[in-house]
């Protein structure tokens, strides 16, 4: 998800507009004071409680505080967030109020309410954390509203077709098989041992998202410098911000980030081009793109300039670096702290591949593995990468019988209790790829509530890709390894970094296979 693909992303920018609409006489009595710090002090009072009074006014009879912190609201809370801080608030109301920064928020937790705010595209739209913006320009395209953005998608959707997928199956294959050669790690004794995959998993993610989407059009040093610089760009999706990306801020080092990174992606589009003139075949996303528009058959828009694929492919990487991280990693703590579970997954992995590991995984192959698709469904479930995302109100929104959003303010649906809901995922907790096997069982026949991805205008367009690449990696390694999960008193402690993560990073030993 590009908008707010996180959890960290629902940070307006510091305003605060409802203070400026005062009416010029609102305060007569500080201009009969001859003293100005008088003054000063009578105005700042009196925008206090006008903040308190603004506030308790669009509030209404929502649970939350019954007064905000003076300027700041939840500012500190917003700044370190936890996972028990978000489910307090979640568990307060179907819907809640709060403010951080004079910025009126509505959390949304029931399914019915956050899959309105989703698919009412005429009073809701998506808005970035502050930080976005200045990260992946303005100009993107992730950036568009209504027809414009529906019709911009359709040309993106087209990137992500099964023809698409097939393409980039192998891709993934082959990153996955080098980078796994770095991942066991041993004493001086040649004896595995332990360490933490979360790293290495996001520089896996990196390298195979980069090749996905830029083939060879990019040298092996572009993808080692995209993927070091990276982080800057998670560190600076916080809920809050410094306003201004001074040099040496998080929001600067994260734009230094994202300019080296589409200068790459840029570089990449312009070779694309010339390759896919010459006759060449597809062997990457941005060609699979440049095909397309090559076809005579294809009647859509076919000039898309570098510097547009660049940020085009940028904000892919944006949607999906945090959030398939976050997917893999727990995906290899599920199955490594569930060993039935693994040797379903070994024992299918088995019988499907014949015994030939080595032989590249294909299209066809992954889709005879439904228990792995289970599992990786499961996964995302239970720990979801995005447990939510920030829309905004364009006008006055009815959500309910008995309340109005106010225009303005922003309403932020989350998914977590629709996809830990009871009555549709029974122990809603607990990690049961079972019960995505069954048809008829209550996971399967209510769709509505696996929000993993979203719901609506602005679903995930990247579902299919991220699917296949985390199943395919969990694939490999339950071959290759066997594992061992080193329990530590913060494996199931979450850290929100953008996303959700293992707060000790999954220290896994990985013990090669014989068979392997
Ligand atoms: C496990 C991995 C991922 C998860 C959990 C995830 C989740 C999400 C969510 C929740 C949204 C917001 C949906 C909404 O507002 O209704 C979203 C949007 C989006 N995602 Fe993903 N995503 C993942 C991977 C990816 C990948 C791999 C890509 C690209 C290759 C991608 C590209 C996007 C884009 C472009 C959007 C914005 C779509 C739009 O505004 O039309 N995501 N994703």
């Amino acid at each position: 998800m590009v908008h707010e693909h996180s959890v960290s992303a629902s940070m307006p920018s510091p305003t605060a507009e409802a203070l400026y609409k005062l009416p010029s006489n609102f305060l007569p009595f500080a201009t009969q004071n001859p003293s100005w710090l008088y003054t000063t002090a009578a105005i700042l009072s009196s925008l206090l409680i006008l903040e308190q009074c603004v506030y308790r006014y669009k509030k209404r009879h929502l649970p939350g505080d019954s007064w905000t912190i003076p300027v700041i609201g939840k500012f500190a809370d917003s700044m370190k967030p936890t996972m028990e801080g978000y489910q307090k608030q979640w568990q307060s109301g179907a819907l809640s109020a709060l403010s951080v920064f004079n910025i009126f928020i509505v959390m949304a937790s029931s399914n019915e309410y956050s899959r309105k705010i989703l698919n009412s595209p005429t009073h809701a739209e998506p808005c970035l954390v502050h930080s976005a913006k200045a990260i992946l320009r303005p100009e993107n395209w992730v950036f568009l509203t209504g027809k414009e953005h529906v019709d911009y998608r359709r040309c993106l959707n087209m990137l992500f077709t099964r023809r698409a997928i097939g393409l980039y199956i192998g891709i993934q294959d082959s990153i996955t098989r080098t980078h796994f050669k770095t991942w066991p790690k041993f004493d001086s004794n040649g004896k595995p041992v332990s360490a933490p995959i979360m790293m290495v998993a996001r520089y896996l993610n990196m390298d195979t998202s980069l090749r996905v989407f830029c083939g060879n059009h990019i040298p092996p040093e572009a993808t080692k410098e995209i993927s070091d610089k990276y982080w800057d760009v998670t560190r600076a999706l916080e809920l809050v911000n410094f306003p201004f990306a001074f040099p040496g801020t998080k929001v600067y080092k994260a734009k230094q980030a994202a300019s080296s990174a589409m200068k790459w992606l840029k570089l990449a589009a312009g070779r694309s081009k010339v390759a896919i003139a010459n006759g060449a075949e597809p062997e990457c996303l941005i060609d699979e793109w440049m095909r397309i528009c090559a076809d005579p058959s294809y009647k859509g828009r076919k000039d898309f300039s570098d510097d547009e694929i660049s940020m085009v492919v940028f904000s892919f990487l944006f949607a999906s670096q945090d959030a398939m991280s976050s997917g893999l990693i727990f995906g290899f703590q599920h199955l490594a702290d569930h060993p039935e579970v693994l040797a379903k997954v070994r024992e299918e992995q088995e019988r499907v591949r014949e015994g030939n590991f080595d032989a590249p995984l294909t299209l066809e192959l992954m889709d005879r593995m439904p228990y792995l698709q289970a599992v990786v469904k499961e996964s995302l479930r239970v720990k979801p990468p995005v447990t939510m995302v920030p829309y905004k109100a364009i006008k006055d929104f009815p959500i309910s019988e008995d309340y109005v959003v106010p225009s303005g303010s922003m309403v932020i649906p989350s998914f977590y209790n629709s996809l830990h809901d009871p009555e549709v995922f029974p122990q809603p907790d607990e990690f049961q790829p079972e019960r995505w096997l069954d048809p008829g069982s209550s996971a399967n026949t209510n769709p509505k509530n696996y929000l993993v991805w979203g719901s609506g205008p602005h679903r995930c367009i990247g579902i299919e890709y991220a699917t296949m690449n985390i199943a395919l990696v969990l694939a490999t390694a339950t071959v290759m390894w066997d594992w061992e999960h080193e329990m530590t008193p913060l494996s199931h402690e979450i850290d929100i970094i953008a996303t959700l993560f293992p707060r000790d990073g999954c220290k896994l030993k990985l013990t090669p296979r014989s068979n392997a």
